[in-house]
């Protein structure tokens, strides 16, 4: 991430709203001074108020802001929606609700109980989902190809066939405004050769009362400033300060002008150096843009299109990586954490509905929204499961969500050092247990010969690549390039039959045809049975203590299992009483 264009042209960014330090007030145990209803409203970019929230609008001291628009982030639409619309009519709020789960969410996550008391899941690991759009936290999003917008600053619309070019005129756009930028820099330097005083005076409690009554704009210069200053120490520093008071400095501004907790925006400005890291936060708040328009004043998640599955909205960070999987008809995939199914109907519709995809998503609750997904986008080839991937041997694992901030604020707050220890950690594991998945047997522990190749995208840009001697890639491709030595394809085999007789569930499968499928908690595809996914989960664990060189008969604990039995008739006598004395019964594609 280069020095952002933004930081550089857009002056002082927008205040950010008065609600916010009155929350941090209250907070402080500090009198508040109600905020007028109409005030609030304006403070929603002078617009009537919709679900946003703390995004940065009020204007300072009635000067705007010049905030210049961010470069639309490429949404993907596939086909069949037609933009249509009339000037004088004013553009309806968009409500992507159904969009994430398909079948219109509203669900809730506490079937994932069961692995959180194993440790294994947090529920916010759910929640981070950037892949498809979904109205939670929406702000309004700016649409792109409007006919109401100024025709000398339309876009191309954009297709699977121009995108290399499209991709090349931005890329082209903005090295001239980086040129213009840095050249503007340069003159800044020459007449900004001052020593500008930025570390506070006063008592602690004078200092922390500044920050929660804070006068934006002077804020917003003492960040400039503290950055000029740590950008060119030695000579703009005051003598007999050290680099670490003016971090402190910073990071306690950032914290009060954007509301980030300490915790998080410490993580980012070490992320980066601190003049990106402030392109950075600004750069969260903007509200990223959409590439649609609506149609005939429906929304997106409500056309006739969109129900008959014409198209489906994605992020470019949900179907780039299935660009770069490019995967071919007949082939089979595993989607080891799929839900709500951005990528898996993709790859689908990449594959021709041919071969065969697995999609599996631990939670339920979001499961129901891939299989929503699944249907209405006439997928035929997908395969939908139902376990933590950690127990078998996906890539788009679950995510720390610090890249979505700009479309979920909470993130700001919510996220604590747990989360950055634990996620990466899950992160890590699933991967392992894809590589494991690719030789199709438990391998005790083998990590395959694998190398990183090249994705193939031909557009984009590197981003960012390196952080303290490590590198990145944002989307990442991996080849297994080597077959499996002999002592382990036999340590396999017989890894492999053990496994089996283990795994093999011969039980006939219970067809649905005697319960009306509406009866089902699941629709057509069968909904859930505790029971039964106690068992599976059970057998699943037995196999993860396998690989691991466990041994499985830890998990049985006499006492425990007299209890899971009176535990499990009482589920199923439920089970039956709910279901007018029949047992809900579950596919077992
Ligand atoms: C970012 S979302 C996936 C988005 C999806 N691939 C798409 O393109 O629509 C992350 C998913 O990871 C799932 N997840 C969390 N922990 C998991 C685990 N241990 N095994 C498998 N999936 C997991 C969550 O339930 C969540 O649905």
């Amino acid at each position: 991430m280069g020095t952002g264009n933004r930081f550089k042209h857009q002056g002082i960014p927008e205040a950010l709203s008065e609600a916010h330090f009155a929350k941090l007030k209250r907070k402080a145990g500090l009198p508040v001074d109600d905020v007028p209803e109409t005030k609030k409203r304006k403070a929603q970019n002078g617009k009537p108020s919709s679900k946003t929230t703390n995004k940065a609008t009020t204007k300072l001291n009635g000067k705007s802001n010049g905030t210049k628009a961010a470069k639309p982030i490429p949404s993907q639409i596939s086909k069949g929606v037609k933009s249509k619309s009339k000037k004088s009519k004013p553009e309806p709020e968009l409500d992507l609700e159904d969009i994430s789960d398909g079948i219109g969410g509203g669900f809730s996550d506490e079937d994932m109980s069961s692995l959180d008391e194993e440790g294994g899941l947090a529920d916010d690991f759910l929640g981070s989902d950037d892949s498809v759009y979904d109205s939670e936290g929406e702000v309004e999003r700016k649409a792109m190809f409007s006919e109401d917008e100024d025709d000398s600053d339309a876009e191309e619309k954009l297709t699977a066939a121009n995108i290399v070019g499209l991709s090349r005129k931005l890329d082209e756009e903005r090295a001239e405004e980086e040129a213009a930028d840095q050249a503007e820099l340069q003159e800044n330097l020459q007449t900004n050769i001052d020593v500008p005083h930025v570390l506070e005076d006063g008592t602690e409690e004078q200092q922390s009362k500044l920050l929660l009554t804070p006068d934006l704009q002077l804020l917003r210069q003492r960040i400039s400033d503290t950055i000029r200053v740590l950008d060119d120490f030695a000579n703009l520093s005051e003598p007999g300060t050290s680099r670490s008071e003016y971090t402190a400095q910073l990071l306690k501004d950032i914290c009060a002008y954007y509301g980030y907790s300490e915790f998080l925006a410490e993580k980012l400005l070490n992320l980066f150096p601190p003049r990106e890291a402030l392109a950075f936060f600004d750069a969260n708040e903007t509200p990223r843009p959409i590439v649609i328009r609506l149609v005939n004043g429906l929304s997106l998640g409500a056309t006739p299109e969109y129900l008959a599955g014409h198209y489906i909205l994605q992020a470019a960070s949900s179907f780039l990586p299935c660009m770069a999987l490019a995967p071919q008809e007949g082939e089979r995939i595993l989607d080891m954490a799929s839900a709500p199914g951005g990528k898996t109907t993709y790859l689908a519709a990449l594959m021709k509905n041919t071969g065969c995809i697995f999609a599996n998503d631990p939670s339920k609750t979001r499961s129901r929204g891939l299989i929503g997904n699944v249907h209405r986008l006439g997928v035929r080839n997908v395969i939908v499961c139902n376990y933590d991937a950690l127990t078998f041997h996906a890539i788009d694992a679950p995510c720390t969500g610090t890249g979505v901030i700009a479309k979920d604020p909470s993130v700001k707050t919510n996220k604590t050092e747990k989360d950055f220890i634990t996620i990466p950690h899950t992160q890590k594991q699933l991967l392992l247990g894809a590589i494991d998945s690719v030789n199709h047997a438990g391998t005790g522990g083998y990590i395959p010969n694998v190398r990183l190749v090249s994705t193939d995208i031909p557009f984009g840009k590197e981003g960012f690549t390196a952080y303290q001697g490590k590198t990145f890639d944002f989307v990442a491709k991996f080849q297994k390039i080597g077959p499996t030595p002999a002592n382990l394809v036999k340590d396999k085999v017989e890894y492999t039959s053990r496994v089996q007789e283990e795994v093999i569930d011969k039980t006939p499968i219970v067809g649905d045809e005697k319960v009306p499928s509406q009866e089902l908690e699941g629709g057509d595809f069968g909904g859930f049975d505790d029971e039964e996914d106690a068992e599976y989960i059970q057998r699943s664990k037995r196999n993860a203590m396998r690989k691991r060189g466990l041994d499985p008969k830890a998990l049985e604990k006499p006492k425990a299992q007299g209890k899971a039995k009176s535990d499990s008739a009482q589920v199923k006598a439920k089970a039956k009483a709910a279901n007018g004395g029949k047992l809900k019964t579950k596919s077992k594609a």
